[in-house]
């Protein structure tokens, strides 16, 4: 290479580090360093470069969020670790019967649970190879999804390159689990757009996010205000063993992955006590959810629960009871 080409090559290489931290800082941890303004004018500049040298731009340059031609179809993709279903409880005495086989079960005396808000997207899994964001899929029925990597790339909130944070070690391969969903916020002012163009508007933001992340075409993808939490690690070489769920999180945090913050360690009484809150707080929330996903925290104590079927003995899906809208209609029918 020829000196300008040398170093408009580390130009580029510097500009991507640069825009990926800025990502990170924006799209993940909701406080950028920089303006609106200055990150456009980075991107434009790695975009001179590129156009200059094609053979500079890398899969995973913030450049290439914005998608290709549209596929003619998905291909297919079969989980290397089937993704589970959740069992779902609809009360107090529901939930205690879950917490006393696993005391019965574990000869514990008390559990430590996890509860996370139950986000009303669609589950994806996510491959990292040595840091780079290599191939994404959609649950499907929990043994084949299908790959939606394209669509995925366009997500924001979803590093192109695993950003470790204070010295953690990438693994050679990551496989990692979550939801993506579109927020309250973001859904209203889609549907407010699309009102304005007189296109037809989304039922609910799962719907959605559902029909835009399986867009044949990621041009229209990127269009859509898609975000993702991730909430699941598979095992796999370099990847740690995790004590608890919660130590499981923090490590997914510390690759520059976005996870969800309203996440609790309660005893069953506090889970009790939570749910009681997110009924009536879950209006309050940035983004909708159908219940909570309370999950046993220990590792040791999932493996020793183990699985029945296809769902965790060791986590449950606490749904709420559905919206007040619901029953006026059904009152409605009952009348007429
Ligand atoms: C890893 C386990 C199995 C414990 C798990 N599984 C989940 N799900 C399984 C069933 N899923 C499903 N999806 C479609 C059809 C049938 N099941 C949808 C994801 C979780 C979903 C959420 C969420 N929504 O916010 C969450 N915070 N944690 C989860 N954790």
């Amino acid at each position: 290479m020829n000196s300008s080409k040398t170093a408009d090559a580390t130009r580029a290489e510097q500009l991507r580090r640069e825009l990926a931290h800025h990502n990170h800082r924006y799209y993940v941890l909701d406080s950028p360093e920089v303006s609106d303004a200055e990150y456009d004018r980075l991107i434009r500049e790695l975009q001179e470069l590129e156009a200059r040298h094609p053979d500079l731009i890398t899969p995973d340059s913030p450049t290439q969020r914005v998608g290709g031609a549209p596929a003619e179809k998905f291909e297919k993709v079969v989980h290397r670790a089937p993704m589970l279903s959740l069992a779902n409880v609809f009360n107090h005495e529901e939930l205690s019967d879950f917490d006393e086989r696993i005391r019965r079960q574990t000869g514990l005396a008390q559990v430590a649970y996890v509860c996370e808000p139950k986000l009303d997207g669609l589950a994806v899994t996510l491959h990292y190879e040595h840091g780079r964001f290599v191939r994404g899929a959609t649950r499907g029925d929990g043994t084949e999804g299908e790959d939606v990597s394209a669509n995925l790339r366009t997500i924001r909130s979803l590093p192109m390159e695993l950003l470790p944070q204070d010295g953690v070690k990438v693994p050679g391969g990551l496989e990692v689990r979550g939801e993506v969903f579109i927020s309250k916020k973001d859904f209203k002012k889609l549907n407010d757009s699309r009102e304005q163009e007189g296109e037809p508007l989304f039922a609910n933001p799962r719907n959605a996010a559902a029909g835009s992340l399986r867009q044949l075409d990621p041009r229209i993808t990127a269009t859509r205000p898609l975000s993702l939490y991730l909430y699941e690690c598979v095992p796999g070489e370099g990847v740690p063993a995790f004590r608890s769920h919660t130590e499981k999180l923090e490590y997914l945090k510390s690759l520059g992955l976005p996870v969800n913050r309203y996440v609790r360690v309660e005893s069953v009484e506090g889970v009790r006590e939570q749910y009681g809150k997110s009924v009536e707080g879950r209006h309050a929330l940035p983004f909708e959810v159908d219940g909570m996903v309370v999950k046993v925290d220990e590792e040791d104590l999932r493996q020793r629960l183990g699985q029945i079927s296809k769902s965790p003995r060791w986590a449950v899906a606490y749904k709420f009871p559905p919206e007040e809208e619901a029953t006026l209609v059904e009152d409605i029918q009952v009348y007429v």
